[in-house]
This record gives C-alpha cells, sequence and structure tokens, in this order.
C-alpha cells in the first residue's frame, strides 16, 4: 500500500514535470517573495508541490550559490524555512535604491543555482554617492590617526555605541596579483562552513559549522551603503517596526577617522533588506568569538568591514561580536547573549 502511494506520488511529479505550465511556473517562483509564493502555493496541488521545493532549496542555501559554499537555515523552534532579503556577497556591489522604489528582484530557490546571479541591482559606482566626510567626529575613545570606530542598530531605539577597530589594507583592483593573492583573504566569500541556526529569544543566529582557527577571515558584513540622510530614515521607520513588531533590523554605521584627526568617514551599512550571512551574527556583551576589522583595497575609496575569528573557534559555536557598550535607553532591547557579563539590554546610540 504504501510503495502504491509512493508510486503515485513519484507519477505526478513526473506528470508536473512534463507540464508546460508547471515548466513556467518553476522558472518563475523562485523571483516570488515569500508572501508571494504562500498565496500561489495556495492555488492547486501541483503548485504547492513545486512552491515547497522552492522553500526547501532556499532553506538549504541563504547564500544562493553566491558564496564557495552553502549556509542553510536550520529550525528546531518555529515554522519559518528561511530568513527572506536580497543577498550580496560584498557591500561594494551594491546601491540602495531610492525611498519610494521596491526593491530589485532576486531568483532565490530555483533548479538552477547559476539563476541567482542575475541580481537587477543598477550597474553604477556605489562609491560615488556614499561616504559622508563628518567634520569634529564625536567619538571620545578614538584618538585620530588610523583608528576606526563603528556602530549598528541593536535592535532598534537608535543607533549602538562606537566600537574600536582595525582597519587593514589589502590588495585591489589596481595590483597586478590575482584573486589567490595571499593579501586579499576577505576577498575570496565565505570559505568557512556556517549555519544559520533558529533560537527561541534571539532569531537566527550564525554558527561555526566547522572549527576556525584565531585570524581567519569568516565573513563581511556586506549590505547597502546608504547616505547618512537615508539611513536616518531607515533607522527611524526600523526602531517603529521593532518597537511594534519585534522587527530585526540590521543598519551598521562605520567612522573611519581620516589621517588629519579632524575629520571622519562615515559609512552606513544596512544589511536589513540586502546583505549577506553577516547580517545574522548576533551580539555579545563578552566580545564573543569576532573581532571587527576595516579592509580598504588599494584603489578602492571606501573600505569593507570584515569579521575575522578573535579566538579559536569550535565546531558548532555561535558566532558573536560586541555591538557596543552604550546604552542610551534604560528599556531597550532584552539582550540574551549568556555571558556572565550580559548587561540585559541591547546596545544602542542615537543616531
Ligand atoms: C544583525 S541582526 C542579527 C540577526 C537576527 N537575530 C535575525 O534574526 O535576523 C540584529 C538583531 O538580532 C537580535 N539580537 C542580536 N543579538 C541579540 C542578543 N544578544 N539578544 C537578543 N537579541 C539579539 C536583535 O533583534 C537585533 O536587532
Amino acid at each position: 500500500m504504501a510503495s502504491s502511494k509512493r508510486r503515485d506520488l513519484a507519477g505526478d511529479e513526473a506528470g508536473d514535470a512534463r507540464c508546460p505550465f508547471l515548466r513556467c511556473a518553476e522558472l518563475i517562483l523562485p523571483w516570488l517573495t515569500p508572501r508571494e509564493l504562500a498565496a500561489v502555493s495556495l492555488t492547486s496541488a501541483p503548485l504547492r508541490r513545486a512552491s515547497l521545493s522552492v522553500s526547501l532549496r532556499r532553506s538549504s542555501d541563504a547564500a544562493r550559490g553566491l558564496e564557495p559554499l552553502p549556509v542553510p537555515f536550520l529550525n528546531a523552534v518555529d515554522s519559518r524555512p528561511y530568513a527572506y532579503f536580497l543577498y550580496t556577497p560584498s557591500s561594494s556591489r551594491v546601491l540602495s535604491p531610492p525611498n519610494d522604489a521596491a526593491l530589485p528582484r532576486q531568483s532565490w530557490g530555483g533548479a538552477s543555482r547559476t539563476l541567482a546571479r542575475s541580481t537587477a541591482f543598477p550597474d553604477r559606482e556605489a562609491e560615488d554617492v556614499v561616504g559622508d566626510v563628518v567634520l569634529g567626529c564625536d567619538c571620545e575613545r578614538c584618538e585620530g590617526h588610523d583608528c576606526a570606530c563603528w556602530s549598528g542598530d541593536g535592535g532598534g531605539q537608535g543607533e549602538e555605541e562606537v566600537e574600536v577597530v582595525v582597519v587593514r589594507s589589502e590588495c585591489g583592483p589596481g595590483c597586478g596579483c590575482g584573486p589567490e593573492c595571499g593579501n586579499r583573504a576577505s576577498q575570496r566569500g565565505v570559505e568557512v562552513r556556517l549555519k544559520i541556526v533558529r533560537d527561541e529569544k534571539k532569531g537566527w543566529c550564525l554558527f561555526a559549522d566547522q572549527a576556525i582557527e584565531k585570524g581567519r577571515f569568516v565573513c563581511e558584513y556586506a549590505g547597502e551603503f546608504l547616505t547618512t540622510k537615508e539611513a536616518r530614515v531607515r533607522q527611524k521607520e526600523y526602531d517603529e517596526l521593532a518597537l511594534s513588531q519585534g522587527f530585526s533590523s540590521a543598519l551598521l554605521v562605520v567612522r573611519e577617522h581620516l589621517p588629519s584627526g579632524k575629520a571622519c568617514l562615515r559609512i552606513n551599512i544596512d544589511a536589513t533588506k540586502v546583505g549577506n550571512v553577516g547580517r545574522f551574527i548576533n551580539h555579545s556583551c563578552d566580545g564573543g568569538n569576532l573581532s571587527t576589522v576595516l579592509v580598504r583595497s588599494t584603489g578602492a575609496l571606501l573600505p569593507r568591514l570584515c569579521f575575522f575569528a578573535s579566538k579559536d573557534i569550535q565546531e558548532g559555536e555561535e558566532l558573536s561580536f560586541s555591538y557596543g557598550e552604550i546604552r542610551v535607553r534604560s528599556n531597550g532591547l532584552q539582550c540574551y547573549c549568556g555571558a556572565s557579563n550580559c548587561f540585559g539590554i541591547l546596545p544602542s546610540e542615537h543616531t
């Protein structure tokens, strides 16, 4: 009996594959948002099966084939199969669309992984529209030369605090060397096995799926480069959503002090709508196991924010870093990092 049921199912699937309408659907479904996919799946059993396949393929690789290794979603706590956002391996490739424009679509979960590459981002140089020089940086801890600080959104209610990070130079487009050059560690994408695991309290969390030695590059914090004006508008929108719907946003502000010591370059990276696996890294009050490094490639105006292992990391360990130390709101979002020195609330700072 069971085997005849299996045969029926296999027969249905073979029939589905031969139907021209379903072959078209296979091409279209990967371009749909989860909401659109759910609506389509209600229309017929074959479309429900096709939509389910798309969801399964999406949950098997958050990076949609754009990184050297797949990064799966694992969820044992609720029914969400994956988080939906547009994937970019590196910040420098994307541009924020105008406020009122819909985000471009990106194919995800199709039978062919190569479709993900046809993302419709405008083909313009990001660097001519982002990166604000701010005179008289208000960061008190940075002394000016060769230092940088960053702050980020800790789940609403303003940006987070400012943290000193290291600045590193790598080879760039103008250097004669190729992609295998040892001085391009952060330019080859995610080369360590990672997985994204759902937690009841923290939402999605990025985990190491292999041991990672201290100092090794883990991933970039990739997202949309925004102007400061756009960042402030978005921050306000995210704060409201965080308070009303428990929304998780991922907007970081990096300030790199210019050599004069009298100005800093403010870079706003928003991974909320367009990002990479870095957007799943949670905060830890003890500093976690990742260090943040600003990497500037020769010839590039804007640096990229990159994560390196700050200690030896075991397979199965959650990856985390400190979002900062300032908490401007005593009623900020609750922190569940579990560190012995946990403050109880996530860092936050005024935008
Ligand atoms: C950059 S995202 C990290 C990924 C996020 N957990 C998700 O589900 O997409 C930042 C958000 O994660 C959550 N988060 C990060 N660290 C946390 C922590 N230690 N405790 C509770 N929530 C945390 C907050 O909602 C914050 O706004």
